[in-house]
């Protein structure tokens, strides 16, 4: 383990020095877009002014014989495309894969300043972290880049789940952590052929009301797989001071459970979600902006008790200390989707 002193100390010279704090800009959706797809390249100017963030996919869903092309396009992007200051991400190949290497070269070394974040799939410790963070120094001090390059891990295999508070504090470079939920359902057998969401196997049943007919009155209810690895990615990513994101819902013409799940994961902790296809990133921004009724309310909590101090009766609830934190959450939140958005503005009544 590196000594406290040093964990901010670049790790190759002439490298920028690593970030103090993880900035957090308006982070409800990551875009997925494939481009070795020049239809999706040429529109992404337009899905940039929708989206909060945008991510060249190099990883899986970029068929084997597209990867250079994939790798190609998203330079080409880098280099010429107005994203309007929307932040470029990119989801490389997996560590033991042929076109991990040329990826991260490439990208960095090309278009190192263009580049926000590194999404590193299938991350399983530290040492994938500590492997990544070295050769992006080295790259980023080869071509001059200015700021450090920031790193995202994907939980998608029980070890990295195992082992996600590790992950989370490797480096200084770490920015978030997003579930990879169809990769780690595989890792664990669990038996779906979702990518995310839910599973009509997967309930909790009410007691019978009839002793001799076990059939009678029982309700079931669909529970979250996901819960327990959302609540623990949380829990390492705020400890740590990086930001937790759900991640992909493979079932895009169910937009009703698509909505669901991310709202699961937004009221649970997670900043924000992906987005695979268009109509998913309004999914998104509707649900990981802040409820306005909610908003008001927490208002009035902060309003009611300006030192934030003592316990108070609002509306029949009684509020605290902890409460008026609560309330500062969400109110610092909508503060902060609010800048940029006027209907935001307007709803929230800043
Ligand atoms: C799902 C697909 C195939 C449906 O694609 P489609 O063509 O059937 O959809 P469509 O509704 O017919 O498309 C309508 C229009 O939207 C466009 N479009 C469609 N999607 C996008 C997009 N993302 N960005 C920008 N534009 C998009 C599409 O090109 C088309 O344009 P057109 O009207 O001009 O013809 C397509 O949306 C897609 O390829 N999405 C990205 C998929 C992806 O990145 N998957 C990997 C992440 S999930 C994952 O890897 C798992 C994980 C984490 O690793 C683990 O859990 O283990
Ligand atoms: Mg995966």
């Amino acid at each position: 383990m590196r000594h406290p002193r040093d964990f901010f100390k670049p790790l190759a010279v002439g490298a920028p020095e690593p970030v103090r704090e993880i900035p957090v800009p308006p982070s409800r959706m990551i875009h997925f877009f494939d481009p070795s797809n020049e239809k999706m390249r040429a529109k992404l100017p337009a899905i940039a002014a929708k989206a909060d963030i945008v991510l060249g996919n190099l990883e899986d869903a970029v068929p084997v014989d597209r990867k250079e092309s994939a790798r190609a396009g998203l330079v080409e992007v880098g280099k010429t495309a107005d994203l309007g200051g929307t932040p470029l991400w990119t989801r490389v190949n997996s560590l033991e894969s042929p076109w991990v290497l040329d990826d991260i070269t490439t990208l960095v070394t090309e278009i190192g300043d263009q580049l926000d974040v590194i999404m590193i799939p299938k991350v399983e410790g530290a040492e994938d972290i500590h492997y990544v963070d070295r050769l992006v120094a080295q790259l980023e001090a080869k071509a001059g880049v200015t700021r450090p390059i920031l790193l995202h891990a994907i939980l998608e295999t029980a070890q990295g789940m195992a082992n996600v508070e590790e992950i989370a504090f490797a480096s200084p470079r770490m920015q978030g952590i997003s579930l990879g939920p169809a990769d780690l359902a595989a890792s664990r057998r669990m038996k779906t052929t979702r990518v995310g969401g839910g599973h009509p196997g997967y309930v909790s049943i009410s007691d019978p009301t009839d002793a001799e007919d076990l059939e009678v009155g029982r309700v079931r209810a669909q529970q979250d797989p996901w819960h327990y690895t959302v609540a623990r990615m949380v829990d390492a990513c705020v400890s740590a001071g990086i930001l937790p994101f759900y991640g992909p819902f493979g079932d895009i013409k169910d937009t009703v459970a698509c909505e669901a799940q991310f709202r699961a994961a937004f009221i649970l902790g997670c900043v924000g979600t992906w987005s695979l296809h268009p109509v998913q990133i309004d999914i998104a921004k509707k649900v990981f902006s802040p409820d306005p009724a909610e908003v008001a309310f927490a208002k009035k909590i902060i309003e009611s008790i300006p030192d934030g101090k003592g316990v108070h009766m609002i509306d029949g609830k009684m509020q605290d200390d902890a409460s008026w934190k609560q309330a500062k959450v969400l109110v610092t939140l909508a503060e902060q989707l609010a800048q940029d958005d006027e209907e935001l503005k307007a709803a929230y009544g800043f």
